[in-house]
């Protein structure tokens, strides 16, 4: 870890302390410039002088919104681009065919579908394994040809808990040139740092919590050395992926508003969990003290965060439920302040084929709560009048 990772301040102080210093202001702007520009006046005919010349190759706002993230991180660098998705695609561009790649049994639909395509099409090898079982991921492991152990902790969408100490110390031990990659989006880096886990990579889809309000999409990706940041810049400048400069700068003042927006949601969150518990479900949110990862949890995260998913064991239940819902609107993505309801296997993760939902147990019933900042005595009523419409004897 460099030194640039430490932090002077606490997190949340951090968050909304921008360093003005990466981008030189004339005019001493209280807010980032949004220098919506595509292209830099040179001083000279051979294009030297100026610190950029080509949006695609780097932007001021971008510089400011990164330099802002990578000390978020503690990572060496970070990079913004186009979506989650983009980091991922950015991040996959360091396999090679004859490669292979370990990933979770339970991941976000589009991570599936883009590592099918990788499989498919370019000659690498992807194995979908149980990650909560370090074991499992030991087994595949190869010292030659294992490039990417990929995780999401908790997953998307049976929040399941992977021990990444573990699994990267494993790793790094048995395959010295593979990339412990996290996708640390359900926990935001206000939760959880997976850099100083072991982890080389750590990437987001910024259009969540980094974000905030649904209103811009974005990718992050944060690494630990220098080297894994070379290669990373080149396939950004190369293909054109970096984040344009408005959406630059809606996602560093999305950054800043982050820790008292996840402390809300997920006190929010943790109140919903406990209620629907108490209603007999099977709900799966490292916050209950039921949860066999509950203390694996807590000696990864600061807090179990804002997603939740709860079993109904009835499709057509489930639907009533959904449907029946008013304050919770019916839409995929989450890290928002409104609170979203939705049912992975038709919405989010209707990508992965039903065979294969079947044989990763994925519930079809399974309905995903993303809370929001909303007050949670409303959150609860309309969660009691949906499950009561749907045919549920709610316990007050
Ligand atoms: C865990 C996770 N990772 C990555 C992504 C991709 O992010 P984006 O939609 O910004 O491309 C999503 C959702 O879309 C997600 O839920
Ligand atoms: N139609 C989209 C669905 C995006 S799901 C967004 C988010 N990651 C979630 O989990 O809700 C697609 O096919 O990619």
């Amino acid at each position: 870890m460099s030194d640039a990772g430490a932090h002077k301040y606490r997190l949340a102080t951090e968050l909304v302390h921008i360093d003005c210093d990466s981008v030189k202001d004339n005019y001493n702007a209280a807010s980032v410039p949004i220098y919506q520009t595509a292209t830099f006046k040179q001083h000279s005919a051979d294009g030297s002088g100026g610190e950029y010349d080509y949006s695609r190759s780097g932007n001021p706002t971008r510089t400011a919104v990164e330099a802002h993230l990578a000390k978020i991180m503690r990572a060496e660098r970070a990079f913004v681009v186009s979506t989650g998705m983009t980091a991922l695609d950015v991040v996959l561009r360091l396999v090679k065919t004859g490669q292979e790649i370990i990933a979770g049994d339970d991941l976000y639909g589009g991570t599936n579908r883009l590592l099918t395509y990788v499989a498919q099409h370019c000659g690498v090898k992807v194995h979908n394994v149980d990650t909560t079982e370090v074991a499992r991921v030991e087994e595949r492991l190869d010292p030659v040809k294992t490039r990417l152990v990929l995780l999401e902790s908790p997953t998307n969408p049976l929040i399941k808990i992977a021990d990444i100490r573990t699994i990267a110390a494993r790793v790094h031990a048995v395959c010295p040139a593979a990339l412990v990659v996290v996708d640390n989006t359900m926990m935001s880096p206000y939760l959880q740092n997976t850099l100083e886990q072991g982890a080389d990579i750590e990437y987001h889809s910024g259009t969540k919590y980094l974000a905030g309000h649904h209103d811009l999409m974005a990718g992050v990706i944060g690494c630990r050395s220098a080297e894994v940041a070379e290669q990373l810049y080149f396939v950004i400048n190369a293909s054109g992926s970096g984040l344009g400069p408005f959406d630059s700068w809606l996602l560093l003042r999305g950054v800043k508003t982050l820790g008292i927006r996840m402390e809300k949601q997920q006190s929010n969150a943790q109140q919903i969990a406990a209620f629907l518990e108490a209603q007999g479900l099977t709900v799966h949110y490292p916050g209950l003290k039921s949860n066999p990862r509950y203390e694996l949890h807590r000696s990864l995260a600061s807090g179990p965060g804002a997603v939740l998913s709860f079993e109904t064991g009835d499709v057509a239940m489930s639907e009533r439920i959904v449907e029946g819902a008013r304050l919770w609107g019916i839409s995929v993505s989450f890290g928002c302040i409104n609170s979203l309801i939705s049912m992975p296997c038709k919405m989010s993760h209707a990508s992965i084929p039903a065979e294969v939902r079947k044989q990763r147990r994925l519930p079809e019933d399974l309905i995903r709560l993303c809370v929001g900042i909303e007050h949670p005595d409303d959150l609860i009523a309309d969660l009691t009048s949906a499950l009561r419409k749907a045919g549920v004897n709610v316990k007050e």
